[in-house]
């Protein structure tokens, strides 16, 4: 959707060398690549220095047998990217690899923070040289002026760095595995043969054969080096999980902090069928991440579903492209309509958000042009009227269709006959956690800390 993804992170603590390591951290990746296409990289560790490979583009764009073959080690992180603070470019590309007083060191982050600016700027005073426009760059920069306890130098740096991340840093003997202490962005923890490994989602442990142990908590900073695995809980504020994980960023095979957004997806559109139920003949989904509510909008009132869309599934997700033309080609590109299946018929047209509108008022004017007698749409998720400040590139305010128009406009907008949005208490109730657990801020407006001051996404190249 044109809110961007939220970066995908994969580290490995082997006990032993691993001349493939890299490789299954790219396999790892690879599953995490739905959280971000703009650059990959992968830096690995062979006990005496850093080695890494990265560039901009998809995983497989990134990644040879050749640059794989050259980064064998013991320990390793990944990470797949979509900017959310700094340009998409080469240099903001992570893992973040720097000098310092100790060596080297790694570090890769999903999500932002809210006081890079006030850091960068104090850290700059004090004679600091910053070579990337990344909040990122803050976090490797605070580790590299602390003392040699790595662990004591990351405890400072929670207590000094303010908004979203889940984080590996990696030093040539030692990954460390951070939470932020609302636990905005998932992160877990699973292992195989003598290896641990650390991702954002647990489906990337699935795909590359280790089994979930664990996700690392809200506040926690859990160390693996030649003792093993420990961990230290710093501070715990309010738990605020980021609610649209569930409905649009995770995979639905992936479990976080035990509720599988598959069936917090399915809950959601049949609890949505019961919140604004229509006389229809068929459910159509939008795919791909419609496709669980739309199933869940079936079992909740018995009509059947059925493919009406069809994704060419060789197209990457829409909002890659960042002009609003190329975007609008984009879901064309991408979908198209099964016009025997939905010829004459009223359809129910599910999706799990509208953020600008663009997506589902173009494939509403495709079903009708292809012969759909009206077309329902259903909506898994509450109006997104806020923009967010936690590692999602939501569009501004101003772009988000449900922050200056109400519904029945909205409908005006998409073309659709009814348009029902799932309520927010509909939502909660379909993940299964506590509200006071989850940031809801993009659909309530509170957020659980106060928005940045200097919040913009160019906010280090245009100075
Ligand atoms: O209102 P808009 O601004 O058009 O954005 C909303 C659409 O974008 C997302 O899908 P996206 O195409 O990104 O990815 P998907 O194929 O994984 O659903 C989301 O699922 C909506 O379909
Ligand atoms: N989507 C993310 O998690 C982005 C991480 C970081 N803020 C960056 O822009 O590189
Ligand atoms: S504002 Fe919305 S997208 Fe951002 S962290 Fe909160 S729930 Fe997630
Ligand atoms: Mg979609």
């Amino acid at each position: 959707m044109p809110v961007k993804e939220a970066c995908g992170l994969l580290g490995i603590y082997s006990s032993r060398m691993d001349r493939s390591i890299a490789k299954t951290v790219y396999y790892g990746l690879f599953a995490l690549q739905h959280r971000g296409q703009e650059s990959a990289g992968i830096a690995v560790s062979d006990l005496r220095s850093i080695k890494y490979h990265k560039g901009l583009g998809l995983v497989s764009e990134v990644f040879d047998e050749k640059n794989l073959e050259d980064l064998t080690g013991k320990i390793a992180v990944g990470h797949v990217r979509y900017s959310t603070t700094g340009s998409n470019s080469l240099n903001n590309a992570q893992p973040l690899v720097v000098r310092y007083h100790s060596g080297e060191l790694a570090v890769v982050h999903n999500g932002n923070l809210i006081n890079a600016f006030e850091i960068r700027q104090e850290l700059e005073k004090k004679g600091f040289v910053f070579h990337t426009t990344t909040d990122s760059e803050v976090i490797a920069a605070l580790i590299a002026k602390s003392g040699t306890d790595l662990v004591e130098s990351a405890i400072q740096l929670t207590e000094k760095i303010k908004g979203a991340y889940s984080l590996l840093i990696m030093t040539k003997d030692k990954l460390l595995a951070v939470r932020d202490p609302h636990g905005f962005r998932p992160l877990c923890i699973g292992s195989y043969n003598d290896a641990y490994v650390v991702a954002s989602e647990s489906a990337a442990l699935d795909t590359i054969g280790a089994s979930f142990m664990r996700d690392v908590c809200p506040g926690e900073i859990v160390v693996f080096d030649k003792s093993g695995m420990s961990t230290c809980n710093v501070s715990v504020e309010r738990k605020s999980l980021c609610i649209f994980e569930f409905v649009y960023f995770a995979r639905p095979d992936s479990v976080i902090d035990g509720v599988s957004v598959y069936m917090a997806r399915w809950k959601a559109g049949k609890i949505l069928s019961k919140e604004h139920p229509v006389d229809a003949d068929l459910v159509v989904a939008v795919p791909d991440s419609g496709n669980v509510a739309a199933i869940g909008f079936s079992d909740g009132t018995g009509i059947p579903v059925g493919m009406g869309l069809i994704k060419n599934r060789y197209i990457g997700r829409t909002f890659i492209q960042p002009s609003q033309r190329i975007r609008n080609l984009g879901v064309k590109l991408k979908l198209s309509v099964l016009k025997e299946l939905v010829n004459g018929k009223k359809i129910v047209l599910v999706d799990d958000s509208i953020v600008r509108g663009t997506t589902m008022s173009q494939i509403v004017n495709m079903l009708k042009d292809c012969g759909a007698r009206s077309v329902h749409v259903r909506v898994s998720s509450p109006p997104v009227k806020y923009s967010c400040y936690f590692g999602i590139d939501t569009s501004s305010r101003k772009e988000l269709i449900a922050s200056s128009y109400d519904i029945e406009s909205i409908r005006k907008f998409v073309g659709a006959d009814s348009v029902g949005y799932l309520s927010i208490e509909g939502l909660v109730e379909a993940v299964g956690m506590k509200d006071r657990d989850l940031c809801l801020a993009c659909f309530t407006g509170n957020y659980p800390l106060k928005a940045p001051r200097k919040g913009k996404k160019y906010l280090f190249e245009k100075r």
